[in-house]
């Protein structure tokens, strides 16, 4: 497996855009993932492969630096008119990655997470204010205030999985955790991000935080509420434990024979990652 492309913390204060390319790349090539794409399988995945992942994220990358400048362009809108600016950008990227993966919905909540992190990078930056994990979240939780109220609750929507979802068992996927401003991420993983020494099992570690918490819509379509449980207590029992690479492999195993993916949480990795490269 070639080396992982390491995140430049001295980028950090400049350059939001390519940290979230550096961070999908990191999480696709992070092996092995339970359940997940990475160097060594497809995880619970007929449709995907690492080939498509890689696909799918040079697609996406040159989108990264647009969501950065029309949050530039927006910085002086209210923040829930700026989200309205943004939508757009979203969508046309979503049309490249499934341009680029035929069709197969490889990033689409990676695309909505870290695209509202770049915008909020926008309007932080064209506001001459710092950027820092604390900023960033709060810029987003403003982008998206009352957003899971709108077009969750109120709209009664269900075109999309996670519109199912909510109706059905009241779980706000990628949204509610936008809407916090990456909670999860800030108060389960951020905290006990330098733990481990090793780069990579920094990550693995990270993954296994969010699983054991994250309320990953994706595993709650594919395997239903008893899905969600099976991972989230997998992954406590793993972090309680002095886990070893093995007992991930035989996680993914498990995670695959179920058809159960954590797409949610690898989305959320990488949102960690760009945020770990920041001051607190
Ligand atoms: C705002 C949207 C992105 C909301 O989409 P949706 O209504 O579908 O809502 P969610 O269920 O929330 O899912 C969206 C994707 O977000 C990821 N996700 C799930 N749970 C969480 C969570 N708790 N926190 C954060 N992120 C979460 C997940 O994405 C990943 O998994 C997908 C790949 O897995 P797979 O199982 O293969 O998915 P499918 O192909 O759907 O299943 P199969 O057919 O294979 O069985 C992949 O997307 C990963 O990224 C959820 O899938 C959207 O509606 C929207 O508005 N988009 C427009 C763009 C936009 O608004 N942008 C704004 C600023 S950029
Ligand atoms: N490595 C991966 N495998 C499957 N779904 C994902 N969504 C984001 N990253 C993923």
């Amino acid at each position: 497996m070639p080396g992982l492309p390491v995140i430049n913390p001295a980028l950090a204060l400049t350059d939001t855009a390519l940290l979230s390319e550096q961070a999908l790349l990191q999480e696709v090539w992070l092996t092995p993932k339970p359940g997940l794409v990475d160097a060594s399988n497809s995880g619970a995945h007929r449709d995907m492969d690492l080939p498509l992942f890689l696909a799918s994220i040079a697609a996406i990358a040159p989108w990264f630096a647009q969501f950065v400048t029309a949050g530039q362009q927006a910085a002086e809108l209210p923040a829930m008119q700026a989200l309205a600016q943004v939508r757009p950008v979203g969508i046309a990227c979503e049309q490249a990655m499934f341009s680029a993966t035929a069709g197969v919905n490889s990033h689409k909540g990676g695309i909505f997470s870290l695209g509202l992190l770049c915008f909020a990078a926008g309007r932080l930056t064209q506001r001459a204010l710092p950027l820092s994990q604390a900023s960033l979240c709060a810029e987003v939780a403003a982008l998206c205030r009352g957003l899971v109220m709108r077009e969750l609750q109120q709209s009664g929507r269900q075109a999309t999985v996670g519109e199912r979802l909510y109706q059905r068992y009241g779980l706000s996927g990628a949204r509610g955790e936008a809407q916090s401003g990456f909670a999860t991420v800030r108060r389960y993983v951020l905290p006990y991000w330098y733990q481990e020494q090793d780069a990579s099992r920094r990550l693995l570690a990270a993954l296994l935080r969010l699983m054991a918490v994250n309320a990953d819509t994706n595993l709650v379509s594919r395997g239903g509420l008893a899905g969600l449980r099976y991972v989230q207590q997998s992954a406590r029992q793993l972090l309680n434990s002095d886990w070893q690479i093995a007992d991930l492999q035989a996680m993914d195993q498990q995670l695959t024979l179920r058809n159960l993916s954590p797409g949610g949480s690898a989305d959320l990795l990488a949102v960690s990652m760009v945020l770990a490269a920041f001051p607190a």
